[in-house]
C-alpha cells in the first residue's frame, strides 16, 4: 500500500539526503532522489492521478507494459526554448547532474508535432523532472521522491514545496464522475474540404515537388459538462489494443493530451536502438475471411508499400551518420482492433558519440506523420491544414542517460475548455459560458495513387474507434445511474 506514512519518511530521507550535501557536498547542480517500495495496482494509477491538484501530471505506460509510470509535480522543468536542439541540449547537461540516491532518473515528456504551432496554454515541448512518482517496472512497483538543485541556496525553496506537495496529496479514490455525452460534433476539414486539401496534396505529389504528405483531421467534440482527460484514459485503457501506448499528460489539471498510440519513435537501451516504420492501413472487417484479404491486400499493395517505404527511407537517411549496423525487420501486418497497418522494425547500434538527443531530433517527425522530403511535406501540412497540431503526431515518453523511449502521439485527443459568453450552436444553453472541448486527431498518409474518398474513410476508421469506446462508456454509464 501507499499511505500518507509512508511517503512523509519518504521525504525526511530526502530532505536528509539533500541536507548532508548541502554541508559536505561540492559537486553542484545535483539530483536527489529516493526510492520506496510499494503496492498500489497500477491499473488504480489513473485514478489516483485524476484526484491530485498539483500538475504536471503524467501517466505512460511502454507498449509490452514493461515500465509504467505516474508523475506528479515537476522538480526541475525545460520547456518551449524556440529551438528544440537547445531545448534537448539543456536536457542532456541536467542528466550530468551527480546524483544522489536511489536509481537512475529520467525526465518525462517530450515535443510537439511543429513546435511553431502549438495549442494554447501547452508548450511546443516540454520534459520535467517529477518531484513524485509511481513506477511499476520488473514486477517492482516504488514510489519515487526527487529534487533538483543547481545550488545549496535553492533548497530551502524546494524543500517547501516538496512538503507542500506530499501534505497536498488526496488518498481517497472517488469512482470517476460518469462521461457526459457530447452536444456538437465538428470536422476540420469537413468531407468537401478534405477533397479539395487532398487534390491540391495530390498536385505536388505530381508535380514531384513532394512524394507523401500526412493530412489531418480535427473532430471537435463539445460538451456541456466537465471532461476530464483521465476519463477518456480510462476508456482507451479498457478497451487498450494490443501492443500500445496509453498516455496522459496534464499541465493543468483537467487538461492535457491523451491517448494510446501503437506507434514507437524510438526505444534505446544502452546503445541498442529500435525504431520502426508503420505506415499505410487497411480497414479490419468481422468476417474472418474478409478481414484475412484486407490484411493480405496490405502486403501486395505497391501504393500501401510506397507508403511505409518513404518511412523507411527516411529512417536509414537521417540515422545513416548515427549508428552503425542498422538492420530491417521484415515487412509484416500490425492488426489492431479497427484496422490494419503496415509494419517494418529497424534495429541499429548508435556510435560511440550519438546521443539520445541526437537521434530524437534525426527521427521526430517521421514521414508517418508528416511526409517525405519533410520541408515540402511541412509546407503543404502549413498550407492546408487550418488548426495547430499541437502534441497531436508529437513524441511522449522518457529521457534518462543512454536510456529513451517515445511513443509517436497519434490515435490522441487534446481535451481543454474555452470560456465564451456566446453559445456555440443552438443547442447550447445561452448563459453557458464555459464549453469542454475534446478534439480528437486521426492522419493519413498520401502518395500518388490515394483516392480521397478511401483516405477520408480512413479517417473514420481511425476515430470510429474512439467514438465507439465513448458511446459505450456513455451509455454505461447511464445505466449504472439507473
Ligand atoms: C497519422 C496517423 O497514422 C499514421 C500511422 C499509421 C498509419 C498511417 C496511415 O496509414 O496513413 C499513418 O501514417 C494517425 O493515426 O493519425
Amino acid at each position: 500500500m501507499i499511505d500518507r506514512q509512508s511517503v512523509s519518511a519518504c521525504l525526511a530521507k530526502l530532505e536528509k539526503l539533500v541536507d548532508t550535501h548541502c554541508i559536505n557536498g561540492t559537486t553542484w547542480p545535483i539530483i536527489c532522489r529516493v526510492m520506496l517500495p510499494i503496492s498500489l495496482d497500477p491499473k488504480q494509477w489513473p485514478n489516483w492521478l485524476s484526484v491530485q491538484s498539483v500538475v504536471p501530471q503524467l501517466y505512460w505506460q511502454q507498449r509490452e507494459q514493461t515500465l509504467t509510470v505516474a508523475a506528479l509535480g515537476s522538480a526541475d522543468t525545460l520547456k518551449d526554448m524556440g529551438l528544440v536542439s537547445e531545448l534537448t541540449a539543456g536536457v542532456e547537461k541536467r542528466l550530468a547532474s551527480t546524483v544522489i540516491g536511489d536509481g537512475i532518473p529520467r525526465y518525462w515528456g517530450g515535443v510537439g508535432f511543429d513546435q511553431t504551432q502549438p495549442w494554447q496554454n501547452f508548450p511546443g515541448a516540454l520534459f520535467f523532472l517529477p518531484s513524485l512518482s509511481l513506477e511499476a517496472q520488473g514486477g517492482q512497483q516504488h514510489l519515487i521522491l526527487q529534487t533538483y538543485l543547481e545550488h545549496a541556496d535553492q533548497w530551502p525553496i524546494k524543500r517547501l514545496a516538496l512538503r507542500k506537495l506530499v501534505s497536498g496529496l488526496r488518498w481517497s479514490l472517488p469512482r470517476q464522475p460518469s462521461l457526459p455525452h457530447y452536444v456538437h460534433c465538428h470536422d476540420e476539414p469537413n468531407a468537401e474540404g478534405w477533397q479539395q486539401q487532398v487534390k491540391a496534396s495530390l498536385k505536388a505529389i505530381k508535380q514531384r515537388s513532394c512524394d507523401k504528405v500526412v493530412l489531418s483531421r480535427r473532430r471537435r467534440l463539445i460538451f456541456n459538462h466537465s471532461v476530464s482527460p483521465w476519463q477518456l484514459l480510462n476508456i482507451w485503457q479498457t478497451s487498450r489494443p494490443h501492443l500500445s501506448y496509453p498516455f496522459c499528460l496534464c499541465l493543468q489539471p483537467g487538461e492535457g493530451v491523451v491517448g494510446c498510440s501503437p506507434e514507437q519513435l524510438f526505444s534505446l537501451k544502452n546503445r541498442a536502438l529500435t525504431t520502426e516504420a508503420l505506415a499505410g492501413s487497411m480497414p479490419r472487417s468481422a468476417d474472418a475471411e474478409r478481414d484475412a484479404q484486407c490484411s493480405n491486400a496490405l502486403l501486395s499493395s505497391a501504393k500501401l508499400q510506397r507508403e511505409n517505404q518513404w518511412v523507411v527511407k527516411f529512417i536509414q537517411q537521417q540515422l545513416a551518420p548515427l549508428v552503425k549496423q542498422l538492420a530491417l525487420g521484415q515487412l509484416n501486418v500490425k492488426s489492431l482492433p479497427y484496422i490494419h497497418h503496415l509494419f517494418q522494425s529497424v534495429s541499429a547500434q548508435l556510435l560511440s558519440d550519438t546521443t539520445v538527443a541526437d537521434i530524437l531530433r534525426a527521427l521526430h517527425p517521421t514521414p508517418a506523420v508528416k511526409g517525405f522530403p519533410a520541408h515540402s511535406a511541412q509546407q503543404i501540412i502549413r498550407d492546408q491544414e487550418t488548426y495547430p497540431r499541437g502534441w497531436y503526431a508529437g513524441a511522449l515518453g522518457y529521457w534518462g542517460n543512454n536510456q529513451a523511449e517515445f511513443c509517436v502521439t497519434i490515435r490522441s485527443a487534446h481535451v481543454h475548455r474555452t470560456v465564451s459568453n456566446r453559445g456555440v450552436d443552438s443547442k447550447m444553453q445561452p448563459g453557458n459560458a464555459v464549453h469542454y472541448l475534446v478534439d480528437l486527431f486521426s492522419g493519413a498518409g498520401l502518395v500518388e495513387g490515394s483516392e480521397a474518398d478511401l483516405e477520408w474513410q480512413e479517417l473514420d476508421q481511425k476515430l470510429s474507434q474512439f467514438m465507439e469506446y465513448m458511446q459505450h462508456a456513455a451509455t454505461d454509464n447511464a445505466i449504472a445511474q439507473l
